[in-house]
């Protein structure tokens, strides 16, 4: 099994989107008035360090002309150089842009942009049968322990409500049954509409068949309030040498194994920084979860140690984090239905500021 290690996908451009998709091409920018001359595009360079005293601007209102993420440009902008912090929106967004179309490959702006025009259109005619599932709610979708844990944030709360049954690998309860049961069925009315409509689904990543994200159809924000105030404290404290507290974006999906549906899935690593996967339920058996310890890309195919290898029987309700690079995959679900839902948490904008700077570098 060791000899070979899938890198799972998300079928997306890295480097346009920030993980949500929320990038469109637009030509027009290119004739906005107060361009840049073409001696200066030569000179354009981001600065080695942050200026963390820069209070960036929001392009969250340009979202739908621009083809990158508006939140990469308020953190590229960190980077300006000196003389170019104060000069107008228009003239900075034009200057990062023009770095970003440097660097970012045609086919992925248009994989990006046929995704937003997807997302658009799911947005704009799917009508929601549990409204209230679209907004954080916290005491409605958590246990009360996991939220006592949360907002006493340290290690020790933590702890107290964990087990680690391998290093690296953290479970605990967290979901609601109700609103497990309510998820559920948002997600079969969501796959009933598609189906109604005809319209083709995009699954949540290269290796199932089955499943849907949750981000395509109006969870986005949620899921970024579920990142940012329940996963990032978390990961602060117990994955720092990824990055923990400072994910910046995530990709939330579902997964469905069972009869007619995935039966298993193969030994991967996830395109994440850390992932949340937490069973929703319905009755099933099998669907183990096995992991394999830890590696880097150059050693994802060799042998794991015998202390690396351990099982995890899903539990609804119950949560599972780990690294996105700790080996894993899902035994055969041999009977019933199992959906799990899952959150890849990525320090995408960070990433991709530091991969920008590094190229410029080179
Ligand atoms: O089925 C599971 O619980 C594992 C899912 C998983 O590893 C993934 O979606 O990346
Ligand atoms: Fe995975």
């Amino acid at each position: 099994m060791e000899a070979s290690v899938d890198r799972r996908k998300q079928p997306r451009a890295p480097t346009a989107g920030n993980g949500n998709a929320n990038g469109v091409a637009s030509a027009a920018a290119e004739e906005e008035e107060g361009e840049l001359e073409e001696e200066e595009e030569e000179k354009l360079r981001l600065r080695l360090r942050a200026n963390e005293n820069h209070k960036p601007e929001s392009y969250e209102d340009l979202q739908m002309q621009l083809e990158f993420s508006p939140l990469l440009f308020s953190s590229l902008e960190q980077y300006l150089p000196f003389n170019m912090l104060h000069v107008s929106r228009e003239l900075k967004l034009q200057y990062m842009r023009q770095i970003l179309l440097r660097y970012s490959p045609e086919g992925e702006r248009a994989r990006v942009k046929r995704h937003k025009e997807y997302r658009q259109k799911i947005i704009l005619n799917y009508q929601p049968l549990h409204r209230e599932l679209y907004t954080m709610h916290e005491a409605n979708f958590f246990v009360p322990s996991f939220l006592k844990a949360i907002a006493e944030n340290t290690e020790e709360s933590f702890r107290s409500i964990m087990a680690e049954p391998s290093p690296g690998i953290y479970t605990f309860e967290m979901l609601q049954p109700r609103f497990c049961e309510l998820l559920l069925s948002e997600v079969e009315n969501f796959e009933r509409w598609v189906h109604e409509k005809k319209l083709r689904i995009m699954r949540p990543n290269t290796m199932n068949r089955y499943g849907a994200v949750l981000d395509d159809f109006g969870f986005e924000t949620m899921l970024e309030k579920l990142m940012e105030g329940f996963i990032c404290p978390i990961s602060r404290v117990f994955f720092p040498e990824v990055g923990g507290s400072t994910l910046d974006s995530h990709h939330g999906f579902v997964v469905e194994y069972g009869v007619n549906r995935d039966v298993e899935l193969g030994f991967h690593v996830d395109d994440s920084e850390v992932t949340l996967n937490v069973c929703l339920g319905k009755q099933f058996s099998g669907g183990t979860l096995f992991f394999r310890g830890v590696r880097c890309d150059e050693h994802v195919h060799s042998e794991s140690q015998p202390e690396e290898i351990i099982d995890y029987s899903h539990v609804p309700g119950h949560a599972v984090l780990h690294r996105g690079r700790h080996r894993h995959g899902a035994r055969a679900t041999t009977s019933g239905q199992r959906v799990n839902l899952l959150l890849w948490c990525r320090r995408y904008l960070f990433l991709c500021v530091y991969s920008l700077k590094n190229l410029q570098d080179a």
